[in-house]
Protein backbone atom coordinates (compact mmCIF):
# COMPACT_ATOMS: atom_id res chain seq x y z
CA UNK A 1 0.00 0.00 0.00
CA UNK A 2 1.13 3.58 -0.94
CA UNK A 3 2.21 5.72 1.81
CA UNK A 4 -0.27 8.05 3.38
CA UNK A 5 2.11 11.16 2.82
CA UNK A 6 5.42 10.85 0.28
CA UNK A 7 7.12 13.96 -0.24
CA UNK A 8 10.10 14.01 -2.61
CA UNK A 9 12.73 16.13 -3.10
CA UNK A 10 10.94 19.26 -2.03
CA UNK A 11 12.43 23.06 -2.66
CA UNK A 12 10.86 26.53 -1.49
CA UNK A 13 12.73 30.05 -1.57
CA UNK A 14 11.11 32.87 -0.80
CA UNK A 15 12.64 36.11 -2.00
CA UNK A 16 15.34 33.78 -3.77
CA UNK A 17 16.86 32.45 -0.37
CA UNK A 18 15.61 28.73 -0.25
CA UNK A 19 13.99 27.76 3.20
CA UNK A 20 13.52 24.38 2.13
CA UNK A 21 15.81 22.25 0.49
CA UNK A 22 15.92 18.75 -0.79
CA UNK A 23 13.19 17.53 1.75
CA UNK A 24 12.01 13.47 1.36
CA UNK A 25 9.66 11.69 3.63
CA UNK A 26 7.65 9.23 4.15
CA UNK A 27 4.83 9.00 6.37
CA UNK A 28 2.91 5.91 7.02
CA UNK A 29 -0.37 4.69 8.84
CA UNK A 30 -0.45 4.82 12.05
CA UNK A 31 2.95 6.86 12.02
CA UNK A 32 3.52 9.88 14.25
CA UNK A 33 6.40 11.71 12.81
CA UNK A 34 7.64 14.77 14.53
CA UNK A 35 9.67 17.80 13.13
CA UNK A 36 11.75 19.65 15.19
CA UNK A 37 14.44 22.35 14.84
CA UNK A 38 15.83 26.13 15.39
CA UNK A 39 13.46 28.88 14.68
CA UNK A 40 13.43 29.49 11.04
CA UNK A 41 14.33 26.04 10.00
CA UNK A 42 11.99 25.46 7.78
CA UNK A 43 9.47 23.56 9.45
CA UNK A 44 6.53 25.64 9.05
CA UNK A 45 7.08 25.87 5.23
CA UNK A 46 7.65 21.90 4.93
CA UNK A 47 4.14 22.03 6.62
CA UNK A 48 2.99 23.77 4.28
CA UNK A 49 4.05 22.14 1.03
CA UNK A 50 3.04 18.84 2.96
CA UNK A 51 -0.22 20.09 2.83
CA UNK A 52 -0.59 21.73 -0.27
CA UNK A 53 -0.72 25.03 1.39
CA UNK A 54 2.14 25.99 -0.67
CA UNK A 55 3.52 24.74 -4.08
CA UNK A 56 7.08 23.40 -3.91
CA UNK A 57 10.06 25.06 -6.57
CA UNK A 58 10.67 21.53 -7.28
CA UNK A 59 9.93 17.96 -5.99
CA UNK A 60 6.22 16.53 -5.06
CA UNK A 61 4.40 15.70 -2.65
CA UNK A 62 2.06 12.36 -2.86
CA UNK A 63 -0.83 11.71 -1.09
CA UNK A 64 -1.99 8.24 -1.11
CA UNK A 65 -0.31 7.64 -3.65
CA UNK A 66 -1.35 10.62 -5.55
CA UNK A 67 -0.21 13.78 -6.52
CA UNK A 68 -1.22 16.46 -4.34
CA UNK A 69 -1.92 19.26 -5.95
CA UNK A 70 -4.17 17.23 -8.48
CA UNK A 71 -6.70 16.10 -5.41
CA UNK A 72 -9.18 18.21 -5.57
CA UNK A 73 -9.99 20.81 -2.33
CA UNK A 74 -13.13 19.21 -1.18
CA UNK A 75 -11.34 15.16 -0.97
CA UNK A 76 -8.36 17.52 0.44
CA UNK A 77 -10.55 18.71 3.49
CA UNK A 78 -11.37 15.22 4.17
CA UNK A 79 -7.88 13.21 3.54
CA UNK A 80 -6.36 15.82 5.67
CA UNK A 81 -6.83 18.27 8.50
CA UNK A 82 -4.34 20.96 9.64
CA UNK A 83 -3.82 22.67 12.78
CA UNK A 84 -2.06 26.17 11.51
CA UNK A 85 0.70 27.75 13.92
CA UNK A 86 -0.98 30.64 13.85
CA UNK A 87 -5.19 31.15 14.29
CA UNK A 88 -6.48 34.37 14.44
CA UNK A 89 -10.17 34.70 13.84
CA UNK A 90 -11.61 38.23 12.52
CA UNK A 91 -15.09 37.78 13.41
CA UNK A 92 -16.20 37.52 17.03
CA UNK A 93 -17.50 33.50 16.72
CA UNK A 94 -18.01 31.46 19.93
CA UNK A 95 -15.91 28.51 20.62
CA UNK A 96 -18.97 26.16 19.43
CA UNK A 97 -19.12 27.89 15.84
CA UNK A 98 -15.17 27.68 15.84
CA UNK A 99 -15.47 23.97 16.49
CA UNK A 100 -18.70 23.39 13.64
CA UNK A 101 -15.99 24.93 11.19
CA UNK A 102 -14.08 22.09 11.23
CA UNK A 103 -17.38 20.11 9.80
CA UNK A 104 -18.93 22.72 7.59
CA UNK A 105 -17.13 21.38 4.85
CA UNK A 106 -16.51 18.02 4.93
CA UNK A 107 -19.66 16.96 7.21
CA UNK A 108 -22.45 17.38 4.89
CA UNK A 109 -23.35 13.81 4.52
CA UNK A 110 -23.63 13.31 8.54
CA UNK A 111 -27.35 13.13 10.13
CA UNK A 112 -26.91 16.31 12.44
CA UNK A 113 -26.83 13.46 15.48
CA UNK A 114 -24.02 12.61 13.92
CA UNK A 115 -22.71 15.85 13.66
CA UNK A 116 -23.13 16.56 17.00
CA UNK A 117 -21.64 13.38 18.31
CA UNK A 118 -18.62 14.48 16.62
CA UNK A 119 -18.58 17.86 18.64
CA UNK A 120 -19.01 16.90 21.98
CA UNK A 121 -16.01 14.07 21.10
CA UNK A 122 -13.81 16.95 19.97
CA UNK A 123 -14.59 19.43 22.90
CA UNK A 124 -13.61 16.66 25.08
CA UNK A 125 -10.68 15.60 23.00
CA UNK A 126 -9.33 19.36 23.84
CA UNK A 127 -10.97 19.73 27.12
CA UNK A 128 -13.09 22.81 26.07
CA UNK A 129 -16.44 21.49 27.45
CA UNK A 130 -16.80 24.03 29.71
CA UNK A 131 -16.02 27.05 27.11
CA UNK A 132 -17.97 26.36 24.38
CA UNK A 133 -20.34 29.24 25.05
CA UNK A 134 -17.99 31.55 25.48
CA UNK A 135 -16.44 34.18 22.89
CA UNK A 136 -13.23 32.88 21.11
CA UNK A 137 -11.85 35.91 21.13
CA UNK A 138 -11.80 36.28 24.81
CA UNK A 139 -10.10 33.06 25.75
CA UNK A 140 -6.54 32.84 26.62
CA UNK A 141 -3.89 31.93 24.03
CA UNK A 142 -3.90 28.36 25.61
CA UNK A 143 -7.59 27.91 25.43
CA UNK A 144 -7.18 29.08 22.02
CA UNK A 145 -5.42 26.71 20.99
CA UNK A 146 -6.94 24.01 22.35
CA UNK A 147 -10.09 25.17 20.52
CA UNK A 148 -8.14 24.99 17.21
CA UNK A 149 -7.02 21.56 18.09
CA UNK A 150 -10.68 20.30 18.35
CA UNK A 151 -11.49 21.93 15.53
CA UNK A 152 -9.09 20.25 13.66
CA UNK A 153 -10.05 16.83 15.37
CA UNK A 154 -13.66 17.53 14.33
CA UNK A 155 -12.79 17.82 10.76
CA UNK A 156 -10.50 14.88 10.66
CA UNK A 157 -13.75 12.79 12.36
CA UNK A 158 -16.07 14.57 10.00
CA UNK A 159 -13.62 13.62 6.75
CA UNK A 160 -13.66 10.09 8.08
CA UNK A 161 -17.03 9.48 6.18
CA UNK A 162 -15.58 10.35 3.03
CA UNK A 163 -11.69 9.04 3.66
CA UNK A 164 -10.64 5.90 4.93
CA UNK A 165 -6.92 7.15 4.98
CA UNK A 166 -6.06 10.26 6.56
CA UNK A 167 -3.70 12.68 8.23
CA UNK A 168 -3.26 15.07 10.92
CA UNK A 169 -0.62 17.67 10.61
CA UNK A 170 -0.20 19.88 14.15
CA UNK A 171 2.07 22.91 13.61
CA UNK A 172 3.39 23.74 17.12
CA UNK A 173 0.08 22.24 18.33
CA UNK A 174 1.16 22.80 22.14
CA UNK A 175 3.13 26.06 22.49
CA UNK A 176 0.74 27.91 24.59
CA UNK A 177 -0.76 25.09 26.51
CA UNK A 178 0.06 24.13 30.47
CA UNK A 179 2.01 21.04 30.68
CA UNK A 180 -1.00 18.26 31.50
CA UNK A 181 -2.73 19.82 27.92
CA UNK A 182 0.31 19.65 26.44
CA UNK A 183 0.48 15.72 27.72
CA UNK A 184 -2.90 15.48 27.09
CA UNK A 185 -3.07 16.89 23.07
CA UNK A 186 0.02 14.58 22.47
CA UNK A 187 -1.90 11.33 23.88
CA UNK A 188 -4.62 12.35 21.76
CA UNK A 189 -2.72 12.55 18.77
CA UNK A 190 -1.41 9.44 19.88
CA UNK A 191 -4.32 7.66 20.44
CA UNK A 192 -5.66 8.81 16.76
CA UNK A 193 -2.04 7.39 15.11
CA UNK A 194 -3.45 4.13 16.89
CA UNK A 195 -6.23 3.96 14.62
CA UNK A 196 -4.30 3.80 11.54
CA UNK A 197 -4.28 8.49 11.27
CA UNK A 198 -0.64 9.39 10.14
CA UNK A 199 0.39 12.54 11.87
CA UNK A 200 3.15 15.29 11.46
CA UNK A 201 3.89 17.41 14.23
CA UNK A 202 6.48 20.37 14.42
CA UNK A 203 7.65 20.78 18.01
CA UNK A 204 9.95 22.60 19.94
CA UNK A 205 9.89 20.55 22.94
CA UNK A 206 12.18 17.55 22.50
CA UNK A 207 11.27 15.75 25.51
CA UNK A 208 7.76 15.81 24.10
CA UNK A 209 9.06 14.53 20.57
CA UNK A 210 10.95 11.92 22.07
CA UNK A 211 8.20 10.59 23.57
CA UNK A 212 5.63 10.37 21.39
CA UNK A 213 7.34 10.05 18.27
CA UNK A 214 7.41 7.33 15.99
CA UNK A 215 10.49 9.17 13.74
CA UNK A 216 11.98 12.57 14.06
CA UNK A 217 12.71 14.92 11.72
CA UNK A 218 15.62 17.49 12.32
CA UNK A 219 15.61 20.50 10.38
CA UNK A 220 18.66 22.48 10.32
CA UNK A 221 18.86 25.58 7.83
CA UNK A 222 16.09 23.86 5.20
CA UNK A 223 17.67 20.74 5.20
CA UNK A 224 17.02 17.59 6.94
CA UNK A 225 19.83 16.97 9.15
CA UNK A 226 18.56 13.69 11.21
CA UNK A 227 15.62 11.58 10.60
CA UNK A 228 14.77 8.34 12.40
CA UNK A 229 13.93 6.95 15.39
CA UNK A 230 13.72 9.09 18.58
CA UNK A 231 16.93 7.44 20.75
CA UNK A 232 18.66 7.76 17.54
CA UNK A 233 18.16 11.00 16.22
CA UNK A 234 17.99 13.09 19.35
CA UNK A 235 21.51 12.70 20.34
CA UNK A 236 23.76 14.95 22.68
CA UNK A 237 25.73 15.17 19.07
CA UNK A 238 22.82 16.37 16.88
CA UNK A 239 21.60 18.93 19.86
CA UNK A 240 24.58 20.31 19.66
CA UNK A 241 25.28 20.88 16.52
CA UNK A 242 21.13 21.98 15.38
CA UNK A 243 20.61 24.16 18.25
CA UNK A 244 23.93 24.41 19.71
CA UNK A 245 23.32 23.49 23.59
CA UNK A 246 25.09 21.19 25.65
CA UNK A 247 22.74 18.53 27.01
CA UNK A 248 23.19 15.47 29.05
CA UNK A 249 20.49 12.62 29.55
CA UNK A 250 19.04 11.99 32.52
CA UNK A 251 19.25 7.84 33.30
CA UNK A 252 16.22 8.22 36.02
CA UNK A 253 13.92 8.52 32.88
CA UNK A 254 14.55 4.93 32.38
CA UNK A 255 16.70 5.52 28.72
CA UNK A 256 14.15 7.78 27.36
CA UNK A 257 16.32 10.68 26.03
CA UNK A 258 15.61 13.76 28.27
CA UNK A 259 17.21 16.73 27.49
CA UNK A 260 18.32 18.80 30.10
CA UNK A 261 20.81 21.68 30.28
CA UNK A 262 24.69 20.53 32.24
CA UNK A 263 26.28 22.77 34.09
CA UNK A 264 23.23 24.90 34.71
CA UNK A 265 25.86 27.62 37.06
CA UNK A 266 28.45 27.26 34.70
CA UNK A 267 29.44 29.87 31.32
CA UNK A 268 26.15 30.24 29.25
CA UNK A 269 26.76 27.34 26.38
CA UNK A 270 23.48 28.78 24.61
CA UNK A 271 25.11 29.61 21.05
CA UNK A 272 22.04 29.90 18.18
CA UNK A 273 22.48 27.86 15.22
CA UNK A 274 22.38 29.59 11.88
CA UNK A 275 18.39 30.29 11.45
CA UNK A 276 17.89 29.58 7.92
CA UNK A 277 20.17 28.30 4.74
CA UNK A 278 21.66 30.89 3.18
N1 LIG B 1 5.82 34.20 3.51
C1 LIG B 1 7.12 34.34 3.70
N2 LIG B 1 7.82 35.29 3.06
C2 LIG B 1 9.16 35.43 3.23
N3 LIG B 1 9.90 34.63 4.04
C3 LIG B 1 9.24 33.67 4.70
C4 LIG B 1 7.83 33.47 4.59
N4 LIG B 1 7.49 32.42 5.38
C5 LIG B 1 8.60 32.02 5.97
N5 LIG B 1 9.66 32.74 5.58
C6 LIG B 1 11.05 32.58 6.00
O1 LIG B 1 11.39 31.23 5.78
C7 LIG B 1 12.22 30.73 6.81
C8 LIG B 1 11.59 29.47 7.40
O2 LIG B 1 10.40 29.84 8.06
P1 LIG B 1 9.50 28.77 8.78
O3 LIG B 1 8.29 29.48 9.29
O4 LIG B 1 9.28 27.62 7.87
O5 LIG B 1 10.45 28.33 9.98
P2 LIG B 1 10.15 27.44 11.26
O6 LIG B 1 11.20 26.39 11.31
O7 LIG B 1 8.74 26.97 11.25
O8 LIG B 1 10.38 28.49 12.42
P3 LIG B 1 9.72 28.69 13.89
O9 LIG B 1 10.32 27.63 14.78
O10 LIG B 1 10.20 30.04 14.28
O11 LIG B 1 8.23 28.60 13.77
C9 LIG B 1 12.36 31.88 7.82
O12 LIG B 1 13.61 32.48 7.60
C10 LIG B 1 11.23 32.81 7.48
O13 LIG B 1 11.58 34.14 7.76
Amino acid sequence: MSPLIEARDLTASFGGRKVVDGVSLTLGEGEMIVVVGPNGAGKTTLTKLLTGELAPDSGEVLIGGERLSAVPPWQLAARRAVMAQANRLAFPFTVAEVVRIGIDGVGRALTRTGREAIIAEALAAADIGHLVARGYQMLSGGEQQRVQFARTYAQLRAGRVAAERQVLFLDEPVASLDLAHQIALMDCAQRLAREGIGVIAVLHDLNLAATFADRILVMSAGRCHAFGRPADVVTRATVRDVFGVDLCRDAAAGGLPVVLPQHRDAAPRYAPATAAAS
